[in-house]
C-alpha cells in the first residue's frame, strides 16, 4: 500500500519488512530496510512563525536493528518518530515504513477506566481479532512483563515502572515489524529503568522488531543501541553515529557501557556547542 501525505507530496510507503528473526546481534546491513528515511524535511507551521524541525534527513534501520537517537533538547528527535509513525507529514521526500509501526511515550497513556487486561487488549480488539484469542494473547504479553497477577487491577492502583510495562506489553501486542521509543522510561528511576531495560531486550531478542529508541540519556543509549545515532541541533540531520559491539546483556555501569557514552556525549558537546545552544 502506498500513502501519500504532506504539502509537497512526499510519499509514504510500506514494505516487506523482511525476516523479523534475523537472529541476534547487529541486524544484517544488506536485508531491505525495515525504515527508510530518505532526505525527508519537516517544517512545522507557517509565513514567519515556520520552524525547519528537520533537514534532509536520511536514515534506514536494518529489520531487527536496535537504533539509539541522540540529540540536544529540540533537534527534531520526537518529530521524526512522528513522521515515521504516520502521526505527521514530513514537508518533502520520502519515508518508508512497514505495516502500522507501534509507539511508546514516555507517559504511559494507559486508559484508566480499563484493566491492565483491557488495555492490553485494546489494540488487538482495535485490529478485529476475537475475544478469546485477544484475552490469551493478553495473558501471555501480560506474564512475559511479569504482571500476570496485575490483570484486572486498573492503571492508577499499579506503580510508574508497573504502568510502563502495561504499556510495552500494548505496544507489542500486534507484532509491529517496527517499535517507535520515545523516551518510554525517561520519568522511572534508576533501579526501575534498570529492569525494564532487562525486560525490553529480552522481548527485543525473541521477537526482533526494528526498534528507534528516542532518549537524552547517552548510557541508556549505550545499554541498548546496536547503533546510536546523533542528531544535529535543529535542524535535526544526523551528523555522527557508531555501532556498539559490546556483547549483550549490558549494563548501565560497565565501563564498556560508560566508555561508549562517554564518546557519544563528547560528539554531542561538540555539536551543541558549534551550535550556541
Ligand atoms: N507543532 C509544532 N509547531 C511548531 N514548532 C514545533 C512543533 N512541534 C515541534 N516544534 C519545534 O520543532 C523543533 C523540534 O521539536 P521536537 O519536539 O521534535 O524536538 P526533540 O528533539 O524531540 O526535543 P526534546 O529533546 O526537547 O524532546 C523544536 O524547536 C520545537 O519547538
Amino acid at each position: 500500500m502506498t500513502a501519500t501525505r504532506g504539502t509537497s507530496a512526499p510519499d509514504v510507503r510500506q514494505t516487506d519488512p523482511g525476516p523479523a528473526g534475523a537472529g541476534p546481534g547487529p541486524a544484517n546491513g544488506t536485508a531491505v530496510p525495515a525504515v527508510r528515511i530518505e532526505a525527508v524535511s519537516k517544517v512545522h507551521g507557517r509565513g514567519a512563525g515556520a520552524v525547519l524541525a528537520l533537514d534532509a534527513i536520511s536514515l534506514d534501520v536494518a529489520p531487527g536493528e536496535f537504533v539509539c537517537v541522540v540529540g540536544a533538547s529540540g533537534c527534531g528527535k520526537s518529530t521524526l518518530l512522528s513522521l515515521v509513525a504516520g502521526l505527521d507529514a514530513p514537508t518533502a521526500r520520502t519515508l518508508t515504513v512497514p505495516g502500522r509501526p507501534a509507539l511508546m511515550f514516555q507517559e504511559s497513556a494507559l486508559y484508566p477506566w480499563l484493566t491492565v487486561a483491557g488495555n492490553v487488549e485494546l489494540p488487538l480488539r482495535l485490529a478485529g481479532v476475537g475475544r478469546a484469542e485477544r484475552r490469551e494473547r493478553a495473558r501471555e504479553l501480560l506474564a512475559s512483563v511479569h504482571l500476570a497477577e496485575f490483570a484486572q487491577r486498573r492503571p492508577h492502583q499499579l506503580s510508574g515502572g508497573m504502568r510502563q510495562r502495561v504499556a510495552l506489553a500494548r505496544t507489542l501486542a500486534l507484532d509491529s515489524p517496527v517499535l517507535l521509543m520515545d523516551e518510554p522510561f525517561g520519568a522511572l528511576d534508576a533501579m526501575t529503568r534498570d529492569l525494564l531495560h532487562d525486560e525490553l531486550e529480552t522481548l527485543w531478542r525473541q521477537r526482533r522488531p526494528a526498534v528507534v529508541f528516542v532518549t537524552h540519556n547517552v548510557r541508556e543509549a549505550a545499554r541498548l543501541g546496536d547503533r546510536i545515532v546523533l542528531l544535529s541541533s535543529r535542524p535535526g540531520r544526523v551528523v555522527w553515529q557508531t555501532t556498539v559491539d559490546a556483547p549483550r546483556p549490558r549494563r548501565m555501569d560497565s565501563p564498556e557501557t560508560a566508555a561508549v557514552a562517554a564518546e557519544v556525549t563528547d560528539r554531542l558537546r561538540a555539536e551543541v556547542r558549534r551550535h550556541g545552544h
